[in-house]
C-alpha cells in the first residue's frame, strides 16, 4: 500500500505551531484508475492540451526598429489536468507563471488577442464558447462591490438579477441560505463599505463575492487569488471555507500564493505552473513523493508549497542562474509527464470523454428576468447605492449652485444702461451658463461611474445582464439629479443677477441650460465606454466642450465669419443651439437705455435686444421651437452612442 502523507507538529502534539514534519501514513483513499464500475463522480472538469500563445511588439513604441518587429510568445504551454466534484485544486506558481490565464482560459474569458488550442471538458462533454458563461462562476482577484449596500441588499439584488421564476420570498430564503453557507448571517445588515468609510471586513467583502457566485448554484467555481491583501489567519479561513464548499460536490479550483502549510491537508489537488507549463498536478501527498523521487526532499521545518515553488521556479537574475533553474524546472515537468500520476491524469480525461452514458453539463440556474425587469433591479440598486452616499448626493445638487454664486458675486446685478455692461454681462453670463454646465456634468459621471462599469464588467461576464443595460439605469438615475440640481442653481442666478423678470423666461431658462449639463454627463458615460483611463476622458471631454463653445456659440468669433466648414461644423454642436436659445430669451423685447458719457461711437446705437438678437444669430426667433427641438435631440442620440459605445465594450473588456 502507497503511503500517504500528514502534518505532525514536530515535538508538540496539537501545536499550532506552522513548522511541520511531513510524515507517512497509512493511506485509505489512494486514486488509481478506476474500475468501470467505480462510482462516477457527479461532475467532473477536464483541461486537454491547452495551450496559449500572443504576438508581442518586441520593443517599446519609442524605439521604432524594435516596435515594428513582432515575436510570439507562448503563456501556456499543453496544459492538461483533470478535477472531481468534491475536489479543490489549489494552482501554485510563481509571479507571471500563467495561473491566471489558466483560469481565465477555463472559465472561456481568454481574449482574442492570442491563439488557444486545446479543450475544455465537463462530464466529457466539451465546453462550447456560448456555454462557459452558464457553467462556470468566476471570482475575480478584485471585490467589485457597491458600497453603500448591505451584505443582505447586495445578495438580493444579485439574486433579483439572476433568479426570475423565484418568488421574492424564495430570493429571500436562498439569500438567507447563501449568507449562512459563507458564514455572512451576522453582518447581513452591515454596508459594505469604502475607502473612506468603515464597512466590512476585506475578508467578509471575499465572501461577499463568493456568496453572489453561489446564489447562481454553480457546480464549478474559478476564484482568482481570494487570499490576496488578506492576513494568513483570514487567508487560512477562506481555503478552509473553500473547501467546505468543494465537499459539498462542487469543483473548486483556486489560484494561490505562498498557502501556509496547514492548507496541506485542505487542499485535494495541487498544481504548481512554472513559464506557462504545468510542472505537477495532483495529491498533497503525490506532490511529496513525486519531488522525493526526483531527488527534492522537502526539509524538516519547511512549508512544501513555498520549497516545491520555488524549486520549480526560474530566476532570471542571472543568465547562468536562468540556465540552471530553467534546466531543473525542465527535468522536472519531464519527469512529471512521465509519472504514473500524468498517465492516471490523462487515463481519467479519456475514460471521461469516451463515457457512452456521459451525464449532462451542469448549467447554473439561470432564469433571466426580462429586459425591463432588469433594468428595474439595476435602477433600484443604483439609486438605492448612490442615494445613501450623502456628501456625493450633497455635492451633486449644489455644485452647479456653488458656481452660480461664483458667477452672481462676480456680476451682481444686471443693469440695463448699455454703458454700463448691460449686453456684454448679459452675454457674458450666458456664456459661463452654457459653458459651465457640462463640466459640472462631467465630475459626477467620472467620479461615480467607473465603480458601477467595473461591476457592470463582471457581472455581464458573468451573464447577468449586458453592459449597456446598466449604463442605461445610470443614465435614468442621473435625470432627477440633475433636474433639481440645474432649476437649484438657475432660480439662484437668474433672479439674483436679474436676468428678465419673466417667469415663462425662466423656465425656459431653465429647460435650455439643463441640456447641456445632462450633455456633459452622458458624453461622459458615452466615453468611458471606450475609453479605460477616466483622466484621458477628462480631458477628452475639457476640449470637446472647449472646441463646442468655440465653435458654436458664436461669441468668440461671429459665426458668418467664420470659414464654412467651422459654420457647417457648427450645427453639430449642442452650444450652438443652447446660445441661440438663451440669447433669444433674455434678449427678445429688451429695451437698453444709454446714459452718456457713451464709452465708444455709436454705442447708443443698441436700443434693444431684438438688434442683438439680429446682428448675432440672424433669423433666431423664428427658429425658435426647432432650436429647443434641436437641442433636445442630442439627449437620445447621445443615450443611443452609449448602447452602442457599451456594445464595443463588450468586445474590448475581456477579463
Ligand atoms: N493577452 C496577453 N498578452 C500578452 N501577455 C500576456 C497576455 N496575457 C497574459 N500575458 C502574460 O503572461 C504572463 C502570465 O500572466 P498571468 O496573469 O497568467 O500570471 P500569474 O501567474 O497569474 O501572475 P500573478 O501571480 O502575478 O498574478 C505574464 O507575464 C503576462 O504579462
Amino acid at each position: 500500500m502507497k503511503n500517504s502523507y500528514s502534518m505532525q507538529a514536530n515535538g508538540q502534539k496539537n501545536s499550532t505551531n506552522e513548522s511541520f514534519k511531513f510524515v507517512p501514513e497509512k493511506r485509505t483513499d489512494v486514486q488509481s484508475p478506476a474500475p468501470s464500475n467505480q462510482k462516477q463522480p457527479s461532475c467532473c472538469l477536464s483541461v486537454s492540451k491547452v495551450s496559449y500563445t500572443v504576438s508581442e511588439r518586441v520593443g517599446p513604441w519609442w524605439d521604432i526598429q524594435s516596435y515594428r518587429k513582432k515575436w510570439t510568445r507562448q503563456i501556456l504551454n499543453d496544459v492538461s489536468f483533470h478535477v472531481e466534484s468534491g475536489q479543490i485544486m489549489g494552482i501554485l506558481g510563481n509571479s507571471g507563471s500563467g495561473k491566471t490565464t489558466l483560469l481565465d482560459t477555463v472559465a472561456g474569458r481568454i481574449g482574442n488577442t492570442g491563439t488557444l488550442i486545446g479543450e475544455v471538458f465537463v462530464n466529457g462533454r466539451k465546453v462550447k464558447q456560448a456555454q462557459f458563461q452558464d457553467c462556470f462562476s468566476y471570482v475575480l482577484q478584485s471585490d467589485n462591490l457597491l458600497s453603500y449596500l448591505t451584505v443582505e441588499e447586495t445578495l438580493t439584488f444579485t439574486a433579483q438579477l439572476a433568479l426570475r421564476q423565484h418568488s421574492a420570498s424564495a430570493i429571500r430564503m436562498k439569500v438567507a441560505a447563501v449568507m449562512a453557507e459563507l458564514s455572512l448571517s451576522h453582518v447581513a445588515n452591515t454596508v459594505i463599505g469604502g475607502r473612506i468609510f468603515p464597512g466590512i471586513s476585506g475578508g467578509e467583502r471575499r465572501r461577499v463575492s463568493i456568496a453572489s457566485q453561489l446564489l447562481q448554484d454553480p457546480k464549478v467555481i474559478l476564484l482568482d487569488e481570494p487570499t490576496t491583501g488578506l492576513d494568513s489567519m483570514t487567508a487560512n479561513q477562506i481555503v478552509v471555507l473553500l473547501a467546505d464548499l468543494a465537499r459539498r460536490d462542487r469543483i473548486v479550483i483556486v489560484t494561490i500564493h505562498q498557502p501556509r502549510s496547514e492548507l496541506f491537508r485542505v487542499f485535494s489537488r495541487i498544481a504548481i505552473m512554472s513559464c506557462g507549463e504545468l510542472v505537477f498536478c495532483g495529491d498533497p501527498g503525490e506532490m511529496v513523493d513525486f519531488f522525493s523521487s526526483c531527488g527534492y526532499e522537502c526539509p524538516e521545518y519547511c512549508n512544501p508549497f513555498d520549497i516545491y515553488v520555488d524549486l520549480t521556479s526560474v530566476d532570471t537574475r542571472s543568465s547562468e542562474r536562468e540556465a540552471a533553474t530553467y534546466r531543473r524546472m525542465h527535468d522536472i515537468t519531464s519527469a512529471y509527464r512521465r509519472s504514473e500520476i500524468y498517465q492516471r491524469m490523462t487515463w481519467k480525461i479519456r475514460q471521461s470523454c469516451q463515457r457512452a452514458n456521459k451525464p449532462m453539463i451542469p448549467f447554473k440556474s439561470k432564469e433571466s428576468p426580462s429586459c425591463m425587469s432588469k433594468l428595474g433591479v439595476l435602477l433600484r440598486r443604483t439609486v438605492r447605492n448612490l442615494s445613501r452616499d450623502r456628501m456625493g448626493v450633497i455635492m451633486r445638487l449644489s455644485q452647479n449652485l456653488i458656481y452660480g454664486m461664483f458667477v452672481a458675486f462676480f456680476v451682481m446685478h444686471l443693469d440695463d444702461d448699455i454703458t454700463k455692461g448691460a449686453l456684454q454681462d448679459r452675454i457674458g453670463i450666458i456664456y459661463q451658463a452654457m459653458g459651465a454646465s457640462p463640466y459640472t456634468g462631467m465630475l459626477n459621471a467620472v467620479a461615480l461611474f467607473p465603480a458601477m462599469r467595473a461591476i457592470a464588467d463582471q457581472e455581464s461576464k458573468d451573464g447577468l445582464y449586458q453592459k449597456w443595460q446598466m449604463f442605461l439605469a445610470y443614465i435614468i438615475h442621473i435625470f432627477p439629479f440633475s433636474i433639481i440640481s440645474v432649476f437649484i442653481f438657475t432660480s439662484f442666478l437668474y433672479w439674483a443677477v436679474g436676468m428678465h423678470p419673466d417667469p415663462w423666461r425662466f423656465m425656459c431658462f431653465t429647460a435650455v441650460i439643463m441640456v447641456p449639463h445632462i450633455i456633459g454627463e452622458l458624453l461622459t458615460l458615452v466615453l468611458l465606454g471606450v475609453v479605460q483611463d477616466p483622466n484621458m476622458v477628462n480631458s477628452g471631454m475639457a476640449l470637446l466642450n472647449i472646441a463646442g463653445i468655440m465653435v458654436g456659440s458664436g461669441f468668440l468669433r461671429s459665426t458668418q465669419q467664420m470659414p464654412l466648414v467651422f459654420q457647417w461644423l457648427s450645427y453639430l454642436t449642442f452650444q450652438k443651439y443652447g446660445c441661440e436659445l438663451l440669447i433669444v430669451t433674455e434678449f427678445y423685447g429688451l429695451n437698453f437705455t444709454c446714459k452718456p458719457p457713451v464709452r465708444f461711437p455709436g454705442g447708443c446705437l443698441i436700443k434693444d435686444g431684438n438688434i442683438v438678437i439680429d446682428q448675432l444669430y440672424p433669423g433666431a426667433l423664428s427658429r425658435y421651437t426647432l432650436d429647443f427641438l434641436m437641442l433636445y435631440a442630442f439627449l437620445p442620440a447621445l443615450v443611443l452612442l452609449g448602447i452602442i459605445s457599451f456594445k464595443i465594450r463588450d468586445r474590448l473588456v475581456r477579463r
